[in-house]
């Protein structure tokens, strides 16, 4: 057994333990890294890459299909979905540089590509090697939870984590959950020309607004995505390529290929965490608002701390754990400046408090100012013009954004500043930004809060007309 001791010990090399890892060795504190698995983890491997790469696909197909409005002949895509599977595997390869073990070794930091184990409460074990360590960082992430549906574990199905291995395209692809996963590799794979049904137990993208959640839910539906809701999966059975899904209501769903994306359960399994005093809760390692564990000296990000699961949100815990172990800065999770976007056609974004939420909290003291995608030129130019902005505000300040619509994902950087910076709508609308944009929108929707109290104001009126009456 080989002894080491370190200063930071980080066990996750993914989107989190990266961040930890780079910023902490930069800093000049002595760093060991553990990682099993691919370096990058699930974001780059599994999640986000692959998924976004795929949606570009598709993209590209539903554009070559959908070009006549512009002048443009239609086309039926010849897609080949091996070549596009290629493409997520380049994408991915192109990134992995980045998340390279020879790339933090140049940080300086010791990479074992071992699995960590607590032995004690500041000691871990990888392989042959145990590491004492001053601070120890949790960051194993999440896996695909596999429901106990009847029959599941006798068929063969795909998760986030065997997909991007397919070479023949799904003529059916059946998707067992109707979150983020299941909605935006739904819309990928019917626009790469599969059927797709989807099967959630609830509403589809439940967690968000849901006037937002129904714009986008009415464009998958337009495009022949087949999505059932409040639709429980209670058996399934088949085998490869002629798979049936019986939901509660006795209905049996075909199709040649089944998705499970039904959420996630963290990464906690033989990392031994009685051994360290370390206490769960039900979503995942328990933490303060400091991402410290029950454990004074070892703290949990990311996924496996249970909170949003998004790659920003484990880099934004990285951040404060690199500020809170190295320099005794006080830290602290701000949950309401956390944004998160969902990467179907439309998208859907989200920061702070939803309509429901800021309604909730602040009664009649908030506004909600909306704005409709259509009343933007760039938007109609480019015939994307279904969509909706909201933005909750209590006294003059924006307490959350929500919208569905064409870059939403980009739009919702902007209320993610003026959350955190606590910008005020005037900070917005006194902002100029280029014509003809869709950013335009978050301008216009600031001016929009300030219209009714310049344009339908008595007192402005008055004032005005006595300036102009001394004015030369
Ligand atoms: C299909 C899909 C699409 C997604 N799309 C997006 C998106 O568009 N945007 C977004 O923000 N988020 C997205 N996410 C979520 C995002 O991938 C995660 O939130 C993010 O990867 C979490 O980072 P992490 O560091 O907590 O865990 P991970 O990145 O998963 O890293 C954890 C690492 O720990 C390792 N590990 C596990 N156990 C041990 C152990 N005992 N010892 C040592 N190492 C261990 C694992 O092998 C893994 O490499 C998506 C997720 C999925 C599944
Ligand atoms: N764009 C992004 O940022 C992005 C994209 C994908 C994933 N993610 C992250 O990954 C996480 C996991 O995504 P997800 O979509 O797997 O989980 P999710 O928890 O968001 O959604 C799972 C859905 O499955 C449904 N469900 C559960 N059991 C079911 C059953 N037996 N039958 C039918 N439906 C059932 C649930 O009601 C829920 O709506 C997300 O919460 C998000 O944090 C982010």
């Amino acid at each position: 057994m080989q002894r080491m001791k370190t200063d930071f010990l980080v066990i996750g090399a993914g989107s989190g333990g990266l961040s930890v890892a780079a910023g902490a060795a930069q800093m000049g504190a002595k760093v060991v890294l553990l990682e099993p698995g691919e370096m990058g983890g699930d974001c780059l491997n599994y999640g986000c890459v692959p998924s976004k790469a795929l949606i570009a696909s598709a993209s590209r197909a539903h554009r070559m299909a959908h070009a006549e409005a512009f002048g443009v002949a239609d086309v039926a895509p010849q897609v080949d979905y091996a070549a596009a599977q290629a493409h997520v595997a380049e994408t991915i390869a192109r990134i992995a540089p980045m998340d390279s073990q020879e790339r933090f070794e140049g940080f300086g930091v010791t990479v074992i590509r071992e699995a960590g184990r607590f032995v004690s409460p500041t000691e871990v074990q990888a392989g042959a090697h145990v590491i004492a360590a001053r601070r120890i960082v949790i960051a194993t992430g999440s896996s695909p939870f596999v429901p106990p549906i009847p029959g599941l574990s006798d068929v063969p199905y795909l998760t986030n984590e065997t997909l991007w291995q397919l070479r023949e395209r799904p003529g059916h692809l059946l998707v067992i959950g109707g979150g983020p996963i299941g909605l935006e590799m739904a819309q990928a794979h019917r626009r790469l020309g599969s059927e797709v049904t989807v099967i959630e137990a609830q509403r589809a993208l439940g967690r968000e607004d849901p006037e937002l959640a129904a714009i986008v839910l009415e464009e998958l539906r337009a495009e022949g995505v087949t999505i059932l809701e409040d639709t429980q999966a209670r058996t399934v059975r088949g085998q490869g390529g002629a798979i049936e899904v019986e939901t509660a209501d006795g209905a049996v769903h075909r199709g040649t290929h089944l998705l499970v994306a039904v959420g996630r359960r963290p990464n906690i399994d033989g990392l031994g965490l009685d051994a360290a005093g370390i206490e769960t809760a039900q979503a995942g390692i328990a933490v303060d608002e400091g991402l410290r564990t029950t454990n004074r000296r070892v703290y949990a990000i990311g996924d496996v701390s249970g909170g949003p699961q998004f790659t920003h949100v484990a880099g934004y815990h990285a951040g404060l754990v690199v500020r809170n172990a190295l320099f005794g800065l006080p830290v602290k999770v701000k949950p309401q400046i956390l944004p998160r976007a969902t990467y179907t056609a439309p998208e859907l974004a989200q920061v702070g408090l939803t309509e429901t939420e800021a309604r909730r909290i602040h009664g009649d003291r908030l506004e909600v100012i909306r704005l409709p995608y259509q009343h933007n030129d760039r938007a109609i130019a480019m015939r994307q013009s279904a969509g909706l902005l909201k933005v909750m505000v209590v006294k003059g300040r924006p307490v959350g954004a929500s919208m569905a619509g064409a870059q939403a994902g980009e739009l919702i950087g902007l209320w993610a500043l003026a959350l955190s910076a606590r910008l005020k709508m005037s900070d917005i609308a006194g902002m100029v930004v280029p014509y003809p944009t869709i950013g335009e929108l978050n301008k216009r929707l600031a001016g929009t809060y300030f219209s009714p109290r310049l344009f339908e104001n008595e007192t402005v009126k008055k004032v005005v007309g006595l300036v102009q009456r001394w004015l030369p």
